[in-house]
């Protein structure tokens, strides 16, 4: 079997794919480089707490060093044992050094023996109330905590807000060894008030250094000693150096994400129009290959090319072929329920059974949409091809199973045979799809064989089909008039109008051919009342006589419709009494209701109502009795068939006398001969309409007929000459 296929590289639908992990890619760096950025600057915090920390314990220590070192200049300088103290001026601060200039100051050098105070040297001047006070306090502490001899001490001491700072030196004098003076100790006491401590902070560089009892939970600390048994810290707000940096790292990364997300969004449509463009030239070049994308069989052309072939090798060896035409049942319903995914893979499906029940030199093809053709080769006989159409019904009838979707499907084939049919491709493949056609109208899921007659009559339904609408509007439709006449003597009482359609091409075309059409096609309303507006004026030259006019089910059900026929009848100016419309049953049977109003109100206003084809519907006494008809039409079929069947000839009785016991006027179409004239005559029959009479003709030929006086043989005789004479039979 013809089966080909290949396979080409879509570089841009593969860069598109990579395109999603790309992005992934990108925005994990991103998290990443966000996550890092996070992690350092914690760290850049705690290291920048850590250095504030160190700066502060190492400003202290430093100054602290200064505070010995001004005792040891003090002890090198002072005369300790002169009895008159040094005021606390000549005690200078720790001073020399720009960043304490300001900080703390001496408040008490006391000179001690073992726990004994011996004398105070020194005291600052400037005891406030209070700083005395505490001053003493400090002092006795000292004395209850007096250094070891000989072993200088050091501490911070909190008392009443502020921090003292005592310094303890060993005071003793190189003496000669054998004067043995006394163990002495200095002790000096140095003060920092919150001012000294925050001016140390800032000279350490950090924020302000406070000094607190209960300092901020989210301040750092660092704890001093404290020998009167207060709890106390000095506590400053850490800079946090992200802080600056976050809001701008945040911006940076936001901005980076964006550009990026924007690149890549760029990058992915323009490598999906590149992958569309590939894709559309790989298709194009499929199709220029003869292939078909979806299914991988050969397409249309290919077929074509392959059927001229097979054609020409039949030629030479008088082997047949057979051209299969296959259509899945109710294609678009799949699509429409399921999707096209689901669609597609049916397709590919079905060309997989076909495939697999074709032979090596058959060919498949898909020709589009669900549409496929079979080249069967080596038909002898129409039963070969009707085989293989068998086997591919019964392979169809097996559901198609799609992960959780069970898809049922059928096929309509249709067949044609060469040489049989046609040896030519382009009628064996319009056979072919006109029997592919009749398979699908009658009932789908089975297999046709092509009929001339089938071939002929698609045809003119496809012109129909192309042609209606203009014709419509431009006016090409003709109306051809049947006289109705009465049957005591012959006067016409009323012409039935009928539409025909003089065709460019096709000739003059019955309405039988293009009513339906007009119908399916949704012009019937538009057809309708064009014959009700022609039909009206044209009676407008015919005084006396009544225009019998059919209307269609679905026109008669349209909504307007008695509004529509109101307004044309107006326009014309006919009496309305002279308009009969000629209903069928089905204009009853499906809504009764609706059109039993609809039936009222023309009859309200006085246009009269046939009921026509009586006998070949339903023919209902319900009908009969509870529309109100003014008439009813015996169907032709009846009387061509009376002269065979006696069974014909008793229901048209029963039709008349049913008619005449119901008060309705009874006419008889399709009147040819004179027995079927005396026939109904005697049966009690009101009008007649028929050949006998006249063929329907054109308008200006009813003006002819209507003119002629004469009696019952001589209008019968007339009336058919004229008919005969006359250009337009039907
Ligand atoms: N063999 C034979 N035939 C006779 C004889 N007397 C009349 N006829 C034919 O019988 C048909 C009568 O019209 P119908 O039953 O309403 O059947 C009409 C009607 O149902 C439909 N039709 C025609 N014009 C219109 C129209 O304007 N609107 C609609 N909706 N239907 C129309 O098309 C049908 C066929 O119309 P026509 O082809 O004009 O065929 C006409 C007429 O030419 C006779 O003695 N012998």
């Amino acid at each position: 079997m013809l089966l080909s296929g290949f396979r080409t590289a879509r570089p841009a639908a593969l860069i598109g794919r990579l395109l999603w992990p790309i992005a992934l890619i990108v925005v994990a760096v991103i998290a990443g480089m966000l996550l890092a950025l996070t992690y350092m600057s914690n760290s850049v915090d705690q290291w920048s707490i850590a250095e504030q920390r160190q700066r502060i314990v190492g400003t202290l220590t430093t100054h602290k060093t200064k505070v010995e070192q001004r005792l040891d200049t003090i002890l090198a300088t002072t005369d300790l044992t002169a009895s008159e103290a040094p005021s606390a001026a000549s005690l200078p601060n720790v001073a020399g050094d720009h960043a304490f200039a300001h900080a703390g100051r001496f408040d008490a050098l006391v000179i001690m023996e073992g726990p004994r105070i011996v004398r105070t040297v020194a005291l600052s001047g400037t005891d406030r109330a209070g700083e005395h006070g505490s001053r003493e306090a400090l002092v006795r502490f000292f004395l209850s905590n007096p250094p070891t001899p000989g072993q200088a001490i050091d501490h911070f001491v909190y008392h009443d807000s502020a921090v003292y700072l005592l310094v303890a030196k060993d005071a003793r004098r190189p003496k000669p060894a054998a004067v043995a003076a006394p163990h002495r100790t200095v002790v000096l006491i140095y003060r920092y008030t919150h001012g000294d401590v925050e001016e140390i902070g800032r000279a350490s560089g950090s924020a302000p250094v406070t000094l607190s009892r209960q300092p901020d939970p989210r301040h750092q600390i660092l704890p001093i000693k404290s020998s009167l048994g207060d709890t106390v810290s000095l506590s400053w707000q850490p800079s946090s150096p992200s802080e600056a940096v976050w809001p701008r790292l945040v911006g940076i990364a936001a901005l980076t994400s964006i550009i990026a997300l924007i690149a890549l969004g760029i990058v992915w449509l323009v490598i999906r129009r590149l992958a569309r463009d590939e894709i559309r030239d790989q298709e194009s070049s499929r199709r220029l290959a003869g292939q078909d994308a979806l299914s991988g069989l050969p397409n249309r052309l290919s077929f074509s090319m392959r059927l001229e072939q097979e054609l020409a090798r039949g030629q030479r060896t008088g082997e047949g072929l057979a051209v299969l035409f296959l259509d899945i049942d109710r294609f678009k319903d799949i699509n429409d329920i399921y999707g096209h995914a689901i669609g597609d893979n049916v397709i590919r499906i079905v060309a997989q059974r076909l495939s697999d029940l074709l032979r090596g030199a058959d060919t498949l093809a898909r020709l589009g949409g669900d549409e496929f053709a079979i080249i069967q080769t080596g038909v002898s006989a129409h039963h070969d091809a009707e085989a293989l159409s068998r086997r591919i019904l019964d392979a169809m009838k097996k559901p198609i199973e799609m992960g959780d979707t069970i898809v049922s499907v059928g096929a309509s084939i249709g067949i044609v045979l060469s040489p049989q049919n046609s040896t030519d491709r382009e009628t064996l493949l319009r056979l072919a799809e006109t029997a592919l056609y009749q398979a699908k109208n009658g009932g789908r899921n089975r297999f046709s064989f092509v009929e001339r007659q089938m071939d002929e009559a698609l045809r003119l339904r496809k012109v129909v089909e192309d042609d209606l609408r203009k014709a419509i509007e431009n006016d090409e439709l003709v109306l051809h008039y049947q006289p109705q006449v009465e049957i005591d003597n012959y006067t016409v009482v009323a012409v039935e109008a009928l539409v025909r359609w003089p065709h460019p091409v096709h000739g003059m075309i019955a309405p039988e051919k293009f009513i339906t059409v007009a119908e399916e096609r949704g012009l019937i309303i538009a057809l309708g009342e064009w014959v009700l507006r022609r039909a009206c004026t044209d009676a407008m030259r015919w005084p006396g006589v009544r225009i019998a006019i059919n209307v269609s089910a679905i026109q008669f059900r349209h909504r307007d419709f008695v509004s529509d026929v109101m307004r044309i009848i107006t326009d014309c100016g006919i009496d309305p009494t002279r308009v009969e419309l000629e209903l069928t049953e089905s204009v009853v049977v499906k809504d009764a209701d609706a059109a039993e109003e609809a039936m009222i109100e023309l009859r309200a206003h006085g246009v009269r109502l046939a009921l026509d084809d009586f006998g070949t519907g339903y023919s209902s006494l319900i009908y009969l009795r509870r529309f109100a008809f003014d008439k009813i039409k015996i169907d032709r079929s009846f009387l061509e068939a009376a002269e065979t069947t006696g069974e014909s000839a008793i229901l048209i009785h029963s039709i008349v006398h049913l008619g005449r016991a119901l008060g309705l006027t009874v006419t008889a179409e399709g009147v040819e001969t004179h027995e079927q004239l005396e026939f109904l005559r005697a049966l009690g029959c009101h009008e007649l309409q028929g050949y006998l009479f006249s063929k329907p003709v054109t308008a200006e030929e009813i003006d002819v007929i209507l003119a002629q006086p004469g009696t019952l043989e001589e209008r019968a005789t007339l009336v058919k000459k004229v008919a005969r004479g006359s250009k337009s039979a039907p």
